[in-house]
């Protein structure tokens, strides 16, 4: 198992280590403070509720956390060392230099810093190129933006391989060409803060004002497409030229206070604090984050099934953890006695409901993945569909057993009960490891899709109907096949 070894387990190591472990990874962890494991254990139950109900392929097995008093114990031996201990110059360099004591020569370690170039974290190391800043954004298990910025210290190789790491837990690593103070975002958000610094202290808007004017407005339009595609649209058919022509002029209007940074007197830091508290007050910093967590997982969702911006990333991810897992049954499956897999994945957080568990809606979307499955293995696929044949469902009976909740990993075996001429009859079983959660009945006419009436089908579904009697027609009746609700 590869192992990633996080230096500084606050915010921001707490999340990389969540990250990491939950990709499959070994995790050790190195912070002197005493609260360390409670912090990054409350994280950590966090992401295991958001992370494994973002994606629809499931996470590989989590790996092992464990944490150490010595930091050489934690060092050896990892393929990455993420350093997160707090934004001080002198600190970082401490650190950096007790690491490259003890750690492997081939390892990355990787800087969380918000603010410092790669070149001055290098400053006074013998090994400056084993060094680079990857700077990530909170919460770190399910933005995917790392800013990944090397010196000219850092090798081609080196680079291209951290950006590969991070690729396959499920980043995306921006690479910063040219090292600057705050790297990309950073100076954005820094901008943002101090307009909105000078907004409360001059009385002009409450902090819940600013940020209703960031999430109902630009704020969204921000998140899918960034600045300067939506500014291209904002310049109608024209464009991006007219769109500067009109309010280019505007920057040299008095409409920002720039580099001014307010004074933070104690009069302003509590002025900000107060209004903070009667915003949000009524939620633990655990509870704003699972609703950040809830809403960040939803618009990735929304965005992945547009393949737009984070989304494009996410179903990146998706196809690369579907192509590491033996998902579902091959052909070659279709001879062997016994129920064949056709569905293997996760349950995201949108599938479930006010409960807390599987909403009723999704376990007939599972089950009719299924039978799509089924329906391929036996040689109705897209281009049989295309060619004209296909089949209809006419009858679906659920049953629900037990609970499932976001994240699970759930799997589900199909037995053909009846699969000869226009009938086809299938029982679908759902597990989440030996667990029987459901099960769901399906009977299906095969269909003529010009004339919409049932016909035989061709003569490949056929003999893929031959192939699967003979491995279900000996199995025994499922216990719950052909049932209904009955009446009192
Ligand atoms: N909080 C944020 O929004 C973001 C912070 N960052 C960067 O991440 C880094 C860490 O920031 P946070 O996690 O916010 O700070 P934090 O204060 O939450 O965590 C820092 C952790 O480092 C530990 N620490 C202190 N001295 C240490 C030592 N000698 N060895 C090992 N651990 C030690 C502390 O006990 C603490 O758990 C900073 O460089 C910051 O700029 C990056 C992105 C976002
Ligand atoms: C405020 N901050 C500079 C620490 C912010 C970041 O570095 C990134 C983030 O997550 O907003």
């Amino acid at each position: 198992m590869t192992v990633a070894s996080i230096i500084g387990g606050g915010v921001i190591g707490g999340g990389w280590a969540a990250r990491f472990l939950l990709n499959g990874w070994d995790v050790r962890v190195f912070d002197p403070d005493p609260e360390a494991e409670r912090k990054i254990g409350e994280v950590l139950a966090n992401a295991r509720r958001s992370l494994p109900g973002l994606s629809d392929a499931p996470l590989p097995p989590e790996g092992q956390m464990t944490f150490h008093a010595d930091m050489a114990e934690a060092v050896q031996g990892a393929a990455w060392i993420q350093e997160s201990v707090p934004e001080n110059l002198g600190l970082k360099h401490k650190i950096l230099a007790q690491i490259q004591a003890v750690c492997d020569a081939g390892a990355v370690i990787g800087s969380s810093t918000s603010g410092f170039k790669p070149s001055q974290l290098q400053e006074g190391s013998n090994a400056p190129g084993q060094i680079v800043v990857t700077h990530p954004f909170n919460p770190v298990y399910l933005l995917p933006l790392i800013e990944l910025v090397p010196s000219p210290a850092n090798e081609a190789g080196f680079v291209e391989k951290a950006a590969e790491v991070l690729r396959s837990i499920g980043c995306y690593p921006l690479h910063v060409r040219a090292e600057i103070d705050a790297h990309i975002a950073d100076r954005f958000l820094e901008a943002v803060w101090r307009e909105a610094l000078w907004l409360v202290k001059d009385g002009i808007a409450t902090t819940e004002e600013i940020d209703n004017a960031i999430r109902y407005g630009f704020g969204i339009r921000w998140a899918q497409m960034g600045l300067f595609e939506t500014y291209r649209v904002a310049g109608g058919e024209a464009g991006m030229k007219h769109f500067m022509a009109q309010f280019g002029p505007c920057l040299q209007w008095p409409w920002t206070k720039l580099t001014d940074v307010p004074e933070f007197t104690d009069e302003l830091v509590d002025l900000i604090a107060g209004q903070s508290d009667e915003q949000s007050g009524a939620y633990s910093i655990r509870e704003l984050e699972r609703i950040r967590d809830n809403n960040l997982v939803a618009m990735m969702r929304a965005l992945k099934a547009q393949d737009w911006g984070a989304g494009a990333i996410l179903k990146g991810h998706d196809a690369r953890l579907k192509a590491g897992t033996e998902l579902v049954a091959t052909a070659a499956d279709l001879t062997e006695p016994r129920p064949v897999l056709t569905c293997a994945r996760a349950v995201p957080l949108d599938w479930t409901d006010y409960n807390g568990h599987m909403t009723e809606s999704r376990y007939l979307d599972a089950f009719a993945q299924s039978t799509d499955r089924f329906m391929e293995l036996i040689g109705c696929d897209a281009a049989y569909i295309a060619a004209g044949g296909s089949y209809f469902t006419a009858e679906t009976h659920i049953r629900h057993i037990d609970e499932v909740h976001a994240g699970a990993r759930i799997e589900v075996r199909t037995q053909m009960l009846q699969g000869a001429g226009k009938k086809l009859h299938l029982f679908h079983s759902m597990y989440e490891g030996a667990r029987l959660l459901a099960t769901g009945e399906s009977f299906l006419l095969h269909v003529d899709l010009t004339t919409r009436r049932s016909c035989e089908p061709g003569p490949q579904v056929l003999e893929g109907l031959a192939l699967m009697r003979a491995a279900h027609g000996a199995l025994p009746y499922p216990e719950g096949a052909g049932a209904a609700i009955r009446r009192p």
